[in-house]
């Protein structure tokens, strides 16, 4: 562990995005730590996805800054540094875990080489380390070894996104940030997947981000949640807290829903 642990990876000051006068989300600020699986909650249309996209580098805010510490303890202003310096941040510190697996591999090329490739981009050159490491990774998402040289183009859903989750991790990200990563997939699928992300988030110490309407994901995930609302953040705490005591009467509307399904 690292000896600033206590000191925040990413830290969200006042972010606001308008799509021309419509606000996607609106004065949003919030701290992730090591370690910290933050869920980010709430309703189609809330804001969720605007959020991760402007605290990712995917989407530029209107107002209000994101602040990143690299490994060297330096912080960077997401959208003052260079294009480049974002590329490798993404690169090498970062993983995009995202809704539909299509969009986050490469569905034409191998399994092995979807993971192997990443490892490349980071300076791997050994050919036998690269496969060995992809091999290992495979094995540790539940990919059976003789499928190692399919394209994910033939794999079940399930498999495609355990594909996309092995191909994130393979670098050793600190922050990984996740887009309903159980949206797709049948009911029994979903529960195996979440299993297996949490145990590889404790396992590595992953800090992430998992944007979720559903409430079982964020449960099951992360240590602590935010609720938005037409934008803005309307409670947030520790998961536990907020699902078995929520404060805010919109957030009491959204548990009390859920449970009832
Ligand atoms: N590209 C866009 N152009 C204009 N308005 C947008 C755009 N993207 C999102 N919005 C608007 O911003 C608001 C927040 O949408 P966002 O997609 O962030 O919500 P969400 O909580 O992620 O919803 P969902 O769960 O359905 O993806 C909505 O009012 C939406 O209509």
């Amino acid at each position: 562990m690292s000896v600033d642990n206590d000191q925040p990876l990413l830290k969200v000051s006042g972010v606001s995005k308008f799509y021309g006068r419509r606000p996607g989300c609106l004065d949003v600020s919030f701290s992730v730590y090591p370690g910290e699986v933050l869920a980010i909650v709430g309703e189609s249309g809330s804001g969720k996805t605007t959020l991760l996209n402007c605290i990712s580098t995917r989407l530029a805010p209107t107002t209000g800054t994101v602040e990143y510490r690299m490994r060297d303890g330096r912080r960077g202003d997401l959208y003052r540094m260079s294009e480049a310096e974002r590329r490798v941040l993404m690169r090498t510190d970062w993983g995009f875990v995202h809704q539909n697996p299509a969009d986050g591999l490469r569905m034409t090329v191998s399994a092995g080489a979807n993971v192997g490739e990443r490892l490349m981009a980071i300076g791997e050159r050994h050919y036998g380390n690269i496969r060995e490491t992809a091999a290992g990774w495979l094995e540790r998402v539940e990919i059976p070894d003789d499928r190692i040289d399919d394209q994910p183009r033939a794999f079940s859903g399930g498999m495609r996104q355990r594909l996309q989750i092995a191909r994130n991790l393979v670098t050793s990200p600190r922050l990984v940030f996740m887009d309903e990563p159980t949206g797709g997939l049948d009911v029994s699928v979903q529960a195996r997947l979440l299993d297996l992300v949490r145990g590889l988030v404790n396992d590595l110490g992953l800090a992430a981000i998992v944007v979720t309407h559903d409430l079982a994901v964020a449960r099951l995930l992360s240590h602590r949640m935010m609720v938005m609302k037409e934008g803005r953040v309307i409670e947030q705490g520790l998961t536990d807290r907020v699902l078995d005591d929520p404060r805010e009467p919109y957030t009491q509307l959204l548990v009390s829903s859920i449970l009832q399904v």
